[in-house]
């Protein structure tokens, strides 16, 4: 059997066109522009990349974006100032720091600066607080786009074994929290457990969140289960030449999709969906902000 590669690209194109409407909507009824504010500390190059990317698709979504780019010897009042200037403007909805930042500022402190509800990560502890006790959260982007995904894939997940490999904040323990409310059994794998590969076989879905290159081979695979690749790991690629290099996920492509039901690609995958979730976070936290109704098929 050979897996249906899921396309995260086609599936995020279709949840930014969602955002669109929503966003001409929320222009034509309400006067509101959904604004995202990324910020930035030092050059790292592929957090460039990344930072360009989020700008192009939030101004093709019709939102605001804004870009702050601040040197890497940035002091932490210096971010703090910005962040609280972000906080206060009413026409932004959304703030990303973009992580990893320089050494001497602290991502915990970062993220307890941002007003919870412009975190559109869901970094927050008030907003990973809120997803545990069910209640009404921001949703990091990552884990939402998987669970769109899942739901579109195989319909309800109710009573079905997941494993998450991977307990991260930002993306191992918010993804267990919602496959839990999803009705999932859910294990939580990490690199201190006792048998990994005997865990995942259990697993009907399995998400992979560890950043570990092509860790999971297709032997730890039950026959027919969904696989979802989070893993975005750059490789030496010699065969392409020198110095070259290139993308590969946590799980191994190769020999996984000889086992799996459906598996996401690396890249095309869930990246592409991290992308939309964002967009439609900066959306739902407008409306919230502004005591709008939820917007449809933008929230989990
Ligand atoms: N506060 C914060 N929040 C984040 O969500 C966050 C962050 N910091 N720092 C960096 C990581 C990384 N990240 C990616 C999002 C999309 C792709 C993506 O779209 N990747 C393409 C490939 C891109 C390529 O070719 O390089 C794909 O998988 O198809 C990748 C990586 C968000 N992150």
């Amino acid at each position: 059997m050979t897996a249906e590669i899921l396309d995260g690209k086609a599936f995020g194109a279709k949840i930014r066109a969602r955002v669109a409407d929503h966003v001409a909507r929320l222009v034509a009824d309400h006067d509101l522009r959904p604004g995202l504010a990324v910020v930035l500390v030092g050059e790292d190059p592929a957090s460039q990349v990344y930072v360009r990317n989020k700008g192009i698709a939030t101004k093709e979504a019709g939102m605001k974006s804004v870009e702050h780019k601040l040197p890497a010897d940035t002091t932490e009042a210096d971010l703090y100032a910005l962040i609280d200037e972000l906080n206060a403007d009413p026409t932004i909805h959304g703030i990303l720091v973009q992580f990893p930042v320089p050494d001497q500022l602290s991502e915990r402190d970062i993220v307890a600066r941002i007003d919870p509800a412009k975190d559109v990560d869901g970094l927050s502890v008030t907003n990973a607080g809120l997803l545990a006790s069910g209640q009404r959260a921001m949703v990091s982007c990552t884990p939402l786009g998987c669970l769109m995904l899942l739901r579109e894939t195989l319909g309800s997940l109710s009573g079905k074994d997941a494993v998450v490999i991977g307990r991260s904040n930002l993306v191992g323990k918010p993804m267990a929290q919602l496959l839990l409310r999803d009705s999932c059994t859910v294990t939580i794998a990490h690199s201190r457990t006792a048998d990994i590969a005997e865990t995942v076989r259990r697993a009907d879905i399995v998400v992979a969140a560890v950043g570990r290159p092509r860790m999971v081979p297709g032997d730890w695979i039950k026959p027919g289960a969904c696989v979802i690749d989070v893993g975005i790991n750059r490789i030496p690629a010699p065969e392409k030449g020198e110095g070259k290099t290139r993308l590969v996920g946590d799980v191994d492509f190769d020999s996984a999709r000889e086992v799996a039901g459906q598996i996401t690609p690396v890249p095309g995958g869930v990246g592409p969906l991290t992308i939309a979730c964002l967009l439609a976070n900066t959306v739902t936290a407008a409306c919230r902000i502004n005591g709008l109704d939820e917007p449809e098929g933008l929230t989990a």
